[in-house]
C-alpha cells in the first residue's frame, strides 16, 4: 500500500526512549526501528533525529565528584551517544538497513556553506540507502551555542532535507486544549495557519526533555509555513509511525496544516537562522506596514532608522519594527559600516533583498 508521504523526518524525544528510572527503553527503540524498517520497505525515505544521549549516559556512569550541569551533560552525552547509536546500529542491522551518525551543532548551520555541506552529507547517505541518525553534539555545544532542544534541530533538518513531513514523537498524544492532566481537555487534531496555541501550553516539561511543548509548537508552525506537514504524536504508542502514515484520519495526533505557498531553499535556511543573527536593522512605521503586508518587498535604506551591532556582508540580521519588536530575519547585502552610511537615503540598493528576507 502506498503511504501518504515518501520522505519524512522523525524526531524521537528523550522521554520516548527512556524508562521512568532513566535507563534506555530498548523495547521501545526496537519497536520504532521495526516501524521505520516497514516504512522503508514501503518506499518511504526516513531521516531520524534522536534524543536520548544524555538520558542513556546517566545510568551508565557514576560521577566521582559532584558535577555542574555542563559537566554532567558533557559526560553523560559522551557515554550515552555511543550507547544509543550502537543500539540503533544493532537494531537496524536486523533489517539489513545501514545507519550513519550525524552529530551537529548550532554553529554548523550558521553559514550557508556549512549548511549546504551538511545537506550534501545527508543527501548522499539517503541516496545510498543509509538512514541518517541525527543528534546535537552535546559534548561541545554548551549554553548559548546550544539548540533550544532537538525539536529546533529537527525543524532545521526537515526543512533542509525538503521532507514532506516532520513527525515529532513525544510521550503525549498531541497538543491538548488545556492541561493534559485535566480529563476535560482533548487533543487538538488540526492546527490551521495563523492559529495561536500559546494559551493552551503549560510551561512544565516532562521528566527528561529539554524544551517542552512550547518549542514544539513554535517550531511546528514555522516548519508548516514552509510547506511541510508537522505531526506531534505519542511515540510510546504501538505502531504509531505506521498508523500515522497509513491511517491519518483515525490516528490521534496534532497535525499542523502546511502552507501551500512555495518557499525557496535560501528562505528556509534564513527562517531557521534567528539564533545566528549578528545585528539589528530598525525600520520605520511605514516600512514595517509594507513589509507586514503580503507584498514581496526588500528592506531599503530609506526605511531604516538605525542599525545596532556590527555585522559583515552576508551575515544574518534581525529586522526590528518601530516599536523595537522583531518582525523577521534576513541576510545583509552590506556590512554594518557601509549600511550605516546608507541609512535614510533614496534610490539605493536594498540592505536585505526580498529573496533573503524571512518575515515571521
Ligand atoms: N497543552 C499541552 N498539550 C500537551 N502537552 C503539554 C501541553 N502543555 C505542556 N505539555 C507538556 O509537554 C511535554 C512534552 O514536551 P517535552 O518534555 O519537551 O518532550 P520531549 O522530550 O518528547 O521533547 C508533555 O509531556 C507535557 O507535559
Ligand atoms: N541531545 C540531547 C537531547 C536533549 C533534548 O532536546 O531532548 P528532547 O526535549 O527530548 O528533544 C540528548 O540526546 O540527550
Amino acid at each position: 500500500m502506498a503511504y501518504q508521504f515518501t520522505k519524512i523526518a522523525v524526531k524521537i524525544g528523550s522521554n520516548v526512549l527512556t524508562r521512568k528510572d532513566g535507563s534506555l527503553d530498548v523495547t521501545r527503540m526496537s519497536a520504532l526501528v521495526d516501524q521505520i524498517a516497514e516504512l522503508r520497505k514501503g518506499g518511504v525515505e526516513v531521516i531520524l533525529i534522536s534524543s536520548g544521549a544524555v538520558a542513556s549516559g546517566r545510568s551508565e556512569v557514576r560521577a566521582s565528584k559532584k558535577l555542574d550541569s555542563v559537566d554532567q551533560r558533557q559526560l553523560f552525552s559522551a557515554v550515552g551517544q555511543a550507547k544509543l547509536i550502537n543500539r540503533y546500529y544493532e537494531l537496524f542491522r536486523e533489517h539489513k538497513i545501514p545507519v550513519g551518525q550525524v552529530l551537529t551543532t548550532k554553529e554548523n548551520f550558521g553559514t550557508r556553506r556549512h549548511y549546504l555541506n551538511q545537506k550534501n552529507c545527508m543527501t548522499v547517505m539517503l541516496e545510498n540507502g543509509v538512514i541518517p541518525i541525527v543528534n546535537e553534539n552535546d559534548t561541545i555545544s554548551v549554553s548559548e551555542l546550544m539548540f533550544t532542544d532537538n525539536d529546533e534541530l529537527s525543524g532545521l533538518i526537515a526543512s533542509m532535507m525538503d521532507a514532506e513531513a516532520l513527525i515529532i514523537l513525544s510521550n503525549i498524544d498531541g497538543i491538548y486544549n488545556g492541561s493534559p492532566s485535566d480529563p476535560a481537555s482533548s487533543v487538538i487534531r488540526e492546527v490551521e495557519h495563523g492559529k495561536d496555541l500559546s494559551d493552551y501550553i503549560q510551561t512544565e516539561k516532562s521528566g527528561f526533555g529539554r524544551g517542552g511543548m512550547l518549542t514544539k509548537t513554535n517550531i511546528a508552525r514555522k516548519v508548516a509555513d514552509e510547506g511541510i506537514t508537522v505531526i506531534i504524536a505519542n511515540g510510546k504508542k504501538d505502531n504509531i509511525l505506521v498508523d500515522l502514515l497509513k491511517k491519518p484520519k483515525t490516528t490521534v495526533c496534532t497535525r499542523f496544516i502546511p502552507s501551500t505557498q512555495e518557499v525557496s531553499s535560501v528562505k528556509k535556511w534564513i527562517a531557521h537562522s534567528e539564533g545566528f543573527a549578528k545585528g539589528e536593522l530598525h525600520i520605520n512605521e511605514q516600512a514595517a506596514r509594507i513589509i507586514n503586508s503580503e507584498k514581496a518587498v526588500s528592506i531599503l535604506p530609506v526605511g531604516i532608522t538605525h542599525i545596532e551591532g556590527e555585522f559583515e556582508k552576508d551575515d544574518i540580521v534581525r529586522i526590528m519594527d518601530h516599536n523595537g519588536k522583531q518582525i523577521g530575519v534576513g541576510k545583509a547585502s552590506f556590512d554594518s559600516s557601509e549600511a550605516r552610511v546608507m541609512i535614510g537615503k533614496h534610490g539605493l540598493k536594498p540592505i536585505v533583498h526580498y529573496d533573503y528576507l524571512y518575515i515571521e
